[in-house]
């Protein structure tokens, strides 16, 4: 695949056009579809920008035979659920296919089940057909340290690790592993691990959203969906994302998710409960204060609320 990219032919005093190639490899489309389908992540973005530069720069100092060697393409996302770890990676499988760094640029994304086996003899083969699914695309180890369980000398999962590392070296130009996961656990996983850290070019953190941007991420994904929130509903909704981000098992843009998905059976139930008169396309399309105020996290919130209120 590099070699179609440039062979280390041009001549010293030729010159390169930094911008066309720029405008020929149309990352700056998925550059725009990031910036359009995610909401903040600020940092992640300018990261993502920097090493499609690099990757350009690396391609051009290619055809000058400046550069020998796939670069290393590894990455490690950290962050907690639900902060656009997937889906970057996504992106970033379409950003390495269009500067030419793999071959298809899909996906496949697996945990440790996928990967390891149960009984002796199979954890080789099952990791060896993940990695042949990944060729030419990226391979997105969600929760990766669960691959590594010191607790248990003869874990499967060891086997996995070592089979993995043989590809990251070998297929370089190839196959690009994301590992992912919380940064402790990930961490601690490459403290054990020194081999898989040494492997792993890029380190990204993904933070926490706050408030409004969990706001903005709603507004999106009920406009993908040809949903909008009546004024009423929208402030309802400002009240009960702070209330949902203390509840246990919060999983940011997730949990906004699936929030979504419960005000919309509540909006198609009340509609449903009032079928004897006519739609209009604009009850289709909204979401009403009582469809957000009707979950159980206010319920919960105040639950929740309740011994501090006795303590006092
Ligand atoms: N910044 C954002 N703007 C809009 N939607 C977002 C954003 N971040 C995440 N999402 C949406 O939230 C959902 C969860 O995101 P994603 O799966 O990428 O997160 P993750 O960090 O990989 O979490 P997990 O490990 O739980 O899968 C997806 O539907 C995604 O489209």
């Amino acid at each position: 695949m590099l070699d179609a990219i440039a062979k280390g032919t041009a001549a010293q005093d030729e010159s390169v056009d930094l911008q066309a190639e720029f405008e020929a490899s149309n990352i700056d489309e998925v550059m725009d579809k990031l910036d359009r389908e995610l909401v903040g992540l600020k940092p992640i973005k300018t990261r993502i920008r920097e090493i499609a530069a690099l990757l350009l720069v690396d391609r051009l100092r290619r055809k000058f035979g400046l550069t020998s060697g796939a670069p290393t393409l590894h990455m490690n996302f950290t962050g907690n659920p639900g902060t656009g770890k997937t889906t970057v990676a996504l992106r970033m499988a379409e950003i390495l296919h269009r500067l030419g760094y793999v071959r298809e640029g899909h996906m496949v994304a697996v945990t440790r089940d996928d990967l390891v086996g149960q009984y002796v003899g199979h954890t080789a083969p099952k990791t060896r057909e993940v990695i042949k699914r990944a060729m030419g695309g990226v391979l997105f180890i969600d929760e990766a340290y669960y691959l590594y369980k010191p607790e248990n000398e003869r874990d499967y999962g060891q086997e996995s690790i070592e089979i993995l590392l043989q590809c990251m070296e070998n297929n370089r130009d190839d196959l690009v592993v994301i590992l992912a996961g919380y940064k402790n656990k990930m961490d601690r996983f490459f403290d054990s691990n020194p081999g898989m850290r040494s492997r792993i070019a890029h380190h990204l953190d993904f933070p926490d959203y706050g408030v409004s941007e969990l706001k903005s991420i709603a507004e999106i994904m009920l406009a993908e969906q040809n949903y909008r929130l009546s004024e009423a509903a929208a402030k309802a909704l400002e009240e009960y994302l702070p209330i949902r981000m203390r509840l246990p098992h919060f999983s940011n843009a997730r949990s906004v998710r699936n929030g979504l998905d419960r005000a919309r059976l509540r909006q198609a139930n009340r509609l449903f409960a009032s079928r004897d008169r006519a739609l209009t396309k604009t009850d289709l399309i909204t979401i009403e204060e009582s469809d957000i105020r009707g979950s159980r996290v206010f319920a919960e919130g105040k639950l929740e609320g309740e011994p501090e209120t006795k303590a006092r």
